[in-house]
């Protein structure tokens, strides 16, 4: 069973916020509807923070490490051993996000959500349930108590994070074998086959893409999942870190904090998050469209729009890092723009 916060419903969006945002952005000093959907964002930023004056300046980066059983089945370009060799790289400031991190002025936290490491890591938090998944072509991936203390470990990161008072979160992961999770979950969500939604990952050519569809329709097959329950799917076929992402996600959302979504992972956490407690779909901002074959299906089914589209496949929560400066620009119009009223220029079209 999972957690009982899990399904406690979110705020609701602050009719009040969101409308004055509508009315001000009518009257800055641009044609109607000038800035697209830079307009959109901060309207409703506004609105879900409950504020006049919405800000995406404070955004902590949370990354959440796992590895997956299924790996044993061929169906990742890199060896297993890059995740914990990965999570060491952003502890100490190599890897993507730790750039990007730095570029942004977030703090970067990194969670060992259920790697093989074995014992604690300088500079990691440790908060997980077991080392890695079971191969869920064979036996289910985690039982109901491992998938419960995964979306708490998702949950214990977000209270840590509400200390430094965010205005956004980032979450990211880490997983080799993870697109073959993801995948699998989103499959069976969605009720459609994998050769719809597996892409190449890390880089697996056509037929290892064939064969990663193969091995998830099989275990789909196998567990019964297609069209079952989200916490059933998370079970079967889930990931330690993408479950900690789903507890994340619904944890920000219940504290009104929103959430940038990153790539394909992340998305599928999100479309889990949003099975077990609807009320979490409008805290959940997207960011970019991945190249992962299956993330526009993922997207579809979350109802967002990506602000971008640059062919990233690195996960790591990147994307979201490199879409946040689009946010702040939303954000620094929204607040800084002087009115029609104020600059004396004329507000009305021929
Ligand atoms: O975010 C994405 O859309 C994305 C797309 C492809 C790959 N990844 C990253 O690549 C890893 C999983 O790829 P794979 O091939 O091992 O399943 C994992 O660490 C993800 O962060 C991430
Ligand atoms: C090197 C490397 C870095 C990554 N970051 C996220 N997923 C990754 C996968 C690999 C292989």
């Amino acid at each position: 069973m999972l957690p009982e916060w899990v399904t406690q419903n979110c705020p609701e969006i602050s009719a009040v916020h969101r409308e004055a945002a509508i009315v001000r952005q009518a009257q800055l000093t641009k044609p109607a509807g000038a800035l697209g959907r830079l307009e959109q964002l901060a309207i409703e930023l506004a609105g879900l923070q409950a504020t006049e004056q919405p800000r995406a300046s404070r955004v902590p980066i949370i990354v959440f490490a796992g590895d997956h059983g299924i790996v044993a089945q061929g169906v990742s370009a890199y060896p297993q051993a890059v995740t914990i060799a990965m999570m060491a790289n952003f502890a100490s400031g190599g890897a993507a996000i730790s750039v990007l991190a730095r570029e942004l002025g977030s703090s970067l936290e990194v969670v060992d959500a259920g790697t093989l490491a074995l014992g604690e890591m300088a500079g990691i938090v440790t908060d997980k349930p077991r080392s890695g998944t079971r191969d869920f072509s064979v036996e289910a991936a985690l039982t109901p108590a491992e998938l419960a203390f995964a979306f708490e470990a998702g949950q214990r990161a977000v209270a840590r994070a509400k200390a430094s008072q965010p205005d956004l979160l980032i979450f990211g992961e880490m997983g080799i074998g993870n697109t073959t999770t993801s995948a699998a979950i989103a499959a069976s969500l969605l009720g459609i086959s994998a050769e719809e939604i597996a892409g190449s990952g890390t880089g697996v050519d056509a037929a290892g893409r064939a064969h990663k569809a193969r091995v998830i329709d099989a275990a789909i097959a196998r567990h019964g999942v297609a069209g079952a329950s989200a916490e059933k799917i998370l079970c079967a076929v889930g990931g330690l870190e993408i479950a900690a992402i789903s507890g994340a996600i619904i944890a920000a959302a219940q504290a009104r904090i929103p959430v940038l979504v990153d790539g394909f992972i992340v998305s599928v956490a999100a479309l889990a998050a949003v099975r077990l407690n609807p009320s979490c779909q409008p805290f959940l901002l997207p960011s970019h469209q991945s190249a992962e074959q299956g993330h526009r299906l993922v997207l579809r089914a979350l109802d967002v729009q990506p602000l971008i589209s640059l062919d990233l496949r690195l996960g790591e929560g990147s994307g979201a890092a490199i879409a946040l400066p689009l946010v702040r620009s939303a954000c620094a119009l929204h607040n800084g723009m002087a009115t029609f009223a104020q600059a004396n220029v004329p507000d009305r079209p021929n």
